[in-house]
């Protein structure tokens, strides 16, 4: 348990205040955790003095601010719904009753009826710094979000499963699965820092009728070396070999056939027909077929796991489509059967959501397939499985699937299905959480490239810019590392740049750039600090001794009011799940830093003063550091 004294010290300020009286009084307020919980209670208590209107209905309505000279909190008057005065006289009036000598705040500024909050820069920088710099990694978390009740730990946690990149063994891990991989990497690092029992879940596209073609394709031209030594591009170029093959063979049938030609057995030949029945063999558990199949798998998922690692990912199950078990299926499409959610038609079963569902969302879920006419299951029909075999086994409370928009139809019928086979309960414990496509991420020939290749492309570049700052570079410990993940950087940050659903253009020179708010520049602003850091030469012990109080500019406190508002973006970002909450934040930071340090210089400064400039910096850099990593970042030192 970490210490409270740096927030003891702020309830001190005001009088008649405890830290246990606000928790007990406000639900999910933990000012331990998040110091504007302190702030918000204690500003609730003084408006309801003078409102007259009840605490409770106050503290959530009080809200953050977009930028610091909007405030530090803000109140709506009409959100107080007192009738009979208008608004903007009530502002005005509250305003005048608030106390000069307000500990934490000063008097509010009215605009219409807004009041605006600014909190006093000694009390902040004085909790705040040392409360940030006892936390460290911690800050920003909450663990209490996930509890089962937030009142009794012993309940336990509560369990999200995050279904996120997966990609299809054979085919090339393409730009929706790379932001899958990102953003399902980042909604899992948000709810493990809140406290919740997170699995992470890779769901491999490894089964299906094209699997049976790759196992052709190796049969014919397979070479086990090059499979042992790099199983995703050679497994790709069979796949993409026996493709074009096919589509040949097919182009000579149609030929024959507009001759009048009988094609009965050319047809009961052709690759088509032979991956069918490779394929049948699979789903009918033959011993060779299926070792073999599983050593596609198994050497791929060594190959990725190579991959997420270099993107601090890792998952905690290899599911998969070729998991789904073919009994559950048959079970489940006899129950659909049953309960007149599928029927017949011309020997396949569909769901005929039209006719299920009246209106428009009937109309809109379409009539999808869930078996085949030679009686083969398909996407839609294991993901229904998948889904009940999930709950079954690990009793989620929420599932989270991170798939490209473009499956958003899929995902509502699957959705449905399972909502009317009656287990409304569990649908709703899942959602779907969509994004746009990346434009121009193809090379120039139109063929695609594989992540691995992108990386590759990005590190060079972000090499060649270090190696231009010659005296630095020298100094770098490992060029080729930082260059990696300085590349990765640059990736991820332009990917989560918008807001998920927006489509965005690969773009290498402007992700690369240090102009802008990009991944090297934060990665920069970041080991800016770091090297402020180990130019002072300051203990740990030194920092924690210095006096806060010297730290009176305006660019300090600004520095420290964004400080304390990083739990509480954390904590709204669990309700956008957009990463470019969490990135907007940094770059603002980012920014309040890059425009202090003419103001408010470390090394050269008297040593009381250095070691007070130095606790905040430290601060910064904790904060930056924390948010970085909670992108999935790897923060560097020195560039
Ligand atoms: N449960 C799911 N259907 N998850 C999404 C899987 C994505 C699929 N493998 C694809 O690449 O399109």
């Amino acid at each position: 348990m970490t210490s409270h004294f740096s927030i003891d010290n702020l309830v001190k300020q005001v009088e008649g205040l405890t830290l246990e009286a606000i928790t007990d009084k406000y639900p999910g307020c933990h000012p331990e955790l998040n110091p504007f919980d302190l702030y918000r209670a204690h500003l609730t208590n003084v408006l309801a003095d003078i409102t007259g209107v009840e605490p409770k209905i106050i503290y959530p309505i009080l809200s953050w601010t977009l930028s610091l000279d909007k405030g530090d909190l803000t109140l709506a008057a009409p959100a107080l719904r007192i009738k009979g005065k208008k608004p903007d006289e009530l502002a005005k009036e509250w305003a005048e009753k608030f106390p000069e000598n307000d500990p934490l705040f000063q008097k509010p500024t009215v605009v219409n009826y807004f009041l605006s909050f600014f909190v006093r820069g000694a009390p902040i920088i004085e909790s705040v710094i040392p409360m940030i710099r006892q936390s460290g990694s911690e800050y920003g978390h909450n663990k209490f979000l996930g509890l089962k009740d937030p009142k009794d730990a012993s309940q336990g946690k509560k369990r999200i499963i995050v279904e996120f990149s997966s990609p299809n063994i054979a085919k090339p891990f393409h730009a929706g699965h790379l932001r899958s991989t990102i953003i399902g990497g980042f909604i899992a690092n948000l709810y493990e820092g809140a406290g919740w029992d997170v699995i992470r879940m890779n769901y491999l596209g490894d089964w299906g009728k094209q699997y049976g073609l790759l196992a052709l394709a190796f049969e014919k031209y397979g070479d086990d070396e090059l499979l042992q030594k790099d199983p995703i591009n050679h497994l790709f170029t069979l796949y993409v070999r026996i493709n074009q093959e096919m589509t040949l063979e097919k182009e000579k049938i149609e030929e024959r056939k507009k001759a009048g030609e009988d094609v009965t057995e050319l047809e009961a030949q052709s690759l088509d027909e032979e991956a069918r029945r490779y394929f049948k063999k699979m789903t009918d558990r033959d011993e060779a077929a299926l070792a073999q199949w599983k050593r596609f798998r198994d050497l791929s998922i060594v190959r990725y796991k190579d991959t997420y690692a270099r993107l601090n990912i890792h998952f905690d199950e290899y599911s998969g489509e070729s998991r789904v078990s073919e009994t559950e299926m048959d079970r489940v499409g006899k129950e659909m059967e049953e309960k007149g959610i599928c029927q017949e038609d011309k020997g396949a079963m569909l769901v005929d959501f039209q006719k299920l569902i009246p209106g428009k969302e009937g109309k809109r879920l379409e009539k999808p397939l869930v078996r085949k006419r030679d009686g083969t299951a398909l996407y839609l029909t294991r993901d229904i499985s998948e889904l009940l075999g999930r709950h079954e086994k690990y009793k989620f409370d929420k599932m989270i699937y991170v798939v490209a928009s473009a499956q958003d139809l899929h995902l509502k019928q699957l959705f449905k299905i399972i909502e009317l086979l009656g287990h409304k309960d569990i649908a709703d414990k899942c959602q779907h959480i969509n994004f746009g496509l990346v434009l121009g991420m193809s090379t120039r020939k139109g063929t695609v490239k594989f992540l691995d290749d992108i990386l590759r492309d990005v590190a060079d570049k972000m090499h060649e810019t270090m190696k231009k700052n010659e005296d630095k570079y020298k100094q770098v410990e490992d060029p080729v590392g930082t260059a990696d993940t300085l590349g990765i950087s640059s990736v991820m940050v332009q990917d989560m740049s918008g807001k998920r659903i927006n489509n965005y253009t690969f773009n290498m020179e402007a992700m690369t750039s240090f102009e802008g708010d990009t991944g090297p520049y934060l990665q920069y602003a970041h080991a800016r600090v770091s090297s402020i850091k180990r130019r002072a030469g300051l203990s740990d012990d030194e920092i924690a001794s210095a006096d806060l109080s010297l730290l009176t500019e305006p660019h300090a406190v600004n520095i420290v009011r964004l400080l304390a508002q990083w739990p509480d973006t954390v904590k709204n970002t669990l309700n956008s799940l957009e990463p470019t909450t969490v990135l907007t934040y940094l770059f603002k930071m980012t920014h309040a830093l890059s425009s202090s340090y003419d103001h408010l210089q470390v090394v050269g400064s008297e040593r009381e003063l250095m070691k007070a400039r130095m606790a905040l910096y430290d601060a910064a850099h904790i904060v930056l550091g924390n948010g970085m990593r909670l992108l999935g970042l790897s923060p560097v030192n020195r560039m």
